[in-house]
């Protein structure tokens, strides 16, 4: 390994960056949280099992009548993740899916979704194998550039999904619901709300939690309107979470902030390390100036989370050999955990993409997606060396 390799300085880190939100942690760990909402006055959430409600007459309750439609444990972590993407109002549902899923469903037959093109391989299942199925029109553009969203919007476009382009679509038409899923960065490092979305949705699964044992998706908002239909369509749909996984995000949120930041200095050393390295055609990055959005997102976000996807050199075989040799990178799909987690997306998260689509958006055979985690730095860079001196051996 390169033993001269030092762990980045903090300050350098997030020069440049936003200043995190006011009381974020605080919030993260209080609101919604107070004791005296249980007669026990127990500090941390009681995980509340029970399916219904006693009634004191009929139709007169305590504010609840049966888990699916509102859970006291449920509560406690939709109070708190509203708090931290500045919200109003939040809902927990089932996975990420079912939040996409129960946000489509605010929409009529006819109405249209324009989607990123480059999103996650089962947001673009779903929307080109079931929702276009059942009478949405739905269309994809590269948002990064505001030319091709401008050109792409229809006047039956009702949700878009990134949040740089909020104005443009409210100034197209101020009925379209921009919803922005912000699974990758976490409300920590964005708040896509702040910026004019209508929506911010989680794959919650991910960092929100970030300890890789619950499934579960958020989507939060300041309207009124969207809160009234999305919390109606939570309880009508039925996706909702179970208390049990309510207890554990809500207990990962209270660490959202020293993770991300420790996500952000490991991916950033890892980044580093791979940009310098003669085996690696290109890494992608934002928190390095060699990604194209590096600036927007300096002024948009907090911090940089630590997800990387670079081009080894050679073939599908040099980027099967690294993954194949990492030994404290597991391969595995899903991301924003604790551990360090290495995939190939064309095998694997993105199998579901049409390929000419993956070509297009250059998800290749050379390319590996890596979920930097809380270990030791030497150590993630030790591990990243090792393999991709398996997949490149010198010649002897
Ligand atoms: C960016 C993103 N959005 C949504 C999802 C869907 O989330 P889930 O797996 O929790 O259903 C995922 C991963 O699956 C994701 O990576
Ligand atoms: N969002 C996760 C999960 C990836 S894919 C999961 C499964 N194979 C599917 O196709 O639904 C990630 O990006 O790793």
């Amino acid at each position: 390994m390169d033993q001269n390799h030092k762990p980045e300085e903090q300050s350098d880190l997030f020069a440049g960056f936003r200043e995190p939100y006011k009381s974020f942690a605080t919030d993260a760990i209080h609101v919604g949280q107070e004791p005296e909402q249980w007669k026990s006055m127990a500090v941390v959430p009681p995980i509340s099992l029970s399916t219904t409600f006693k009634q004191f007459g009929p139709g007169n309750h305590a504010g609840y009548e049966y888990s699916r439609s509102g859970n006291p444990t449920r509560d406690c972590l939709e109070k708190a993740v509203a708090a931290v993407d500045g919200a109003k109002y939040c809902i927990a549902v089932a996975s990420g899916l079912a939040a996409t899923v129960t946000i489509t469903h605010m929409l009529k037959v006819g109405d249209g979704i324009l989607c990123m093109d480059d999103v996650y391989g089962g947001t673009n299942r779903y929307f080109q194998k079931i929702a276009s199925q059942t009478g949405t029109e739905v269309s994809f553009a590269d948002f990064t550039k505001p030319e091709l969203l401008k050109a792409a919007l229809k006047p039956n476009t009702k949700v878009v999904d990134i949040k740089a382009c909020s104005d443009l679509a409210h100034e197209f038409n101020k009925d379209i619901v921009v919803v922005v899923d912000n699974t990758f960065m976490s409300a920590y490092f964005q708040r896509p709300l702040a910026f004019g979305a209508d929506i911010c949705m989680y794959s919650a699964t991910k960092y929100m939690n970030g300890h890789s044992d619950v499934v579960m998706g958020l989507a939060s908002t300041n309207r009124d309107d969207l809160f009234e239909r999305l919390s109606f369509l939570q309880n009508a749909l039925g996706c909702v979470p179970s208390p049990f996984d309510c207890f554990l995000c809500n207990r990962g949120l209270k660490t959202l902030h020293l993770r991300m930041e420790c996500h952000f200095k490991n991916g950033m050393a890892a980044a580093k390390f791979l940009e310098a390295d003669p085996r690696v055609e290109k890494v992608i990055f934002p928190g390095l100036p060699s990604h194209p959005q590096h600036e927007v997102m300096k002024k948009q976000c907090t911090g940089c989370p630590g997800m990387i996807t670079f081009y080894i050199k050679g073939k599908l075989e040099h980027a099967s050999a690294f993954l194949s040799n990492l030994k404290l990178f597991a391969i595995a799909e899903s991301l924003g955990g604790y551990e360090s987690l290495a995939e190939h997306p064309a095998i694997m998260t993105h199998a579901s993409v049409p390929e000419n689509v993956r070509t297009a958006l250059g998800i290749s055979d050379t390319l590996i997606r890596l979920s930097v985690g809380l270990e030791n730095e030497a150590d993630i860079i030790q591990d990243l060396e090792q393999a991709l001196a398996a997949a490149h051996p010198k010649k002897k």
